[in-house]
């Protein structure tokens, strides 16, 4: 029997990851998780209790007891504020920790799954046979946002949205629990001058050399 195929897609706000997981999971007829909406599930869930993204405790107590359902609302749930709530939690071991399972198993699944996100190369799937890492400029990925958000009605000045992009990506980046960096056998996709077909042919093309290497 081969071994599954895992395709782990991380990388930085807006720079295509998911658009691209999204595609390459329909390409190989696998299931896809943005593990990206367990998070803002988390800070939206904080927010909505009321209670402060300060407070370590409320947001453990939050990622514990995370439902379904909670993954729904789709709109709430991609809005900036939710992007923001989302990595304010994302620093706290104690909610790495309760979403660490899940995604572990989803990424175990026997026929192979993708999921994108910060840390699946490195701590949720270390062993994928195929890891992607995709980036673009600050200001390219805050133009893709900026379009992405207003384009459904958002009101966000591009400036604000450049400086969001730019405050995440350094908190992602610096925290001690699960950084975001690129693993060290990822290979590195940067979608600044591609339109998303050429981004996705170019991530394809690395799935399937890392399929002939695997022998998958
Ligand atoms: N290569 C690209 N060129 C132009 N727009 C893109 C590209 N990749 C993604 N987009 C658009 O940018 C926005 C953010 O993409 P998304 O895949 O959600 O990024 P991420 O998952 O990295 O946050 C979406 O509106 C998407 O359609
Ligand atoms: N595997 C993951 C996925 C998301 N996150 C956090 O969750 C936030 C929102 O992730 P996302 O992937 O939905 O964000 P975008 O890249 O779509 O803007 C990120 O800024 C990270 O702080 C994480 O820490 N680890």
């Amino acid at each position: 029997m081969t071994a599954p195929l895992i395709i782990a897609v991380d990388g930085p706000a807006a720079s295509g990851k998911g658009t691209i997981a999204a595609r390459l999971a329909r390409t190989y007829g696998l299931p896809h998780l943005d593990t990206g909406l367990l998070y803002r599930a988390v800070g939206v869930g904080v927010l909505d209790a009321s209670g402060s993204l300060d407070d370590e405790a409320a947001a453990v107590a939050v990622a514990r007891a995370l439902k379904a359902e909670s993954l729904q609302d789709a709109d709430r749930l991609t809005s900036g504020e939710a992007g923001e709530a989302a990595s304010r939690v994302a620093g706290y071991p104690g909610v790495r920790a309760a979403l660490l399972e899940f995604q572990r198993a989803f990424a175990a699944q026997p026929g192979g799954a993708v999921l994108d996100g910060r840390d699946i190369g490195t701590v949720i799937a270390p062993d994928a046979p195929a890891k992607l890492f995709i980036t673009a400029t600050p200001e390219v990925r805050a133009r893709r946002r900026w379009k992405q958000l207003t384009g459904r009605g958002d009101v966000i000045a591009y400036e604000d949205m450049l400086a969001d992009i730019m405050r995440r990506d350094e908190r992602d980046a610096g925290r001690g629990a699960a950084p975001m960096v690129q693993a060290e056998d990822a290979v590195l996709l940067d979608t600044t001058d591609m339109d998303i077909e050429t981004a996705f042919d170019a991530a394809r093309r690395i799935v399937e050399a890392a399929r002939v290497r695997n022998g998958l």
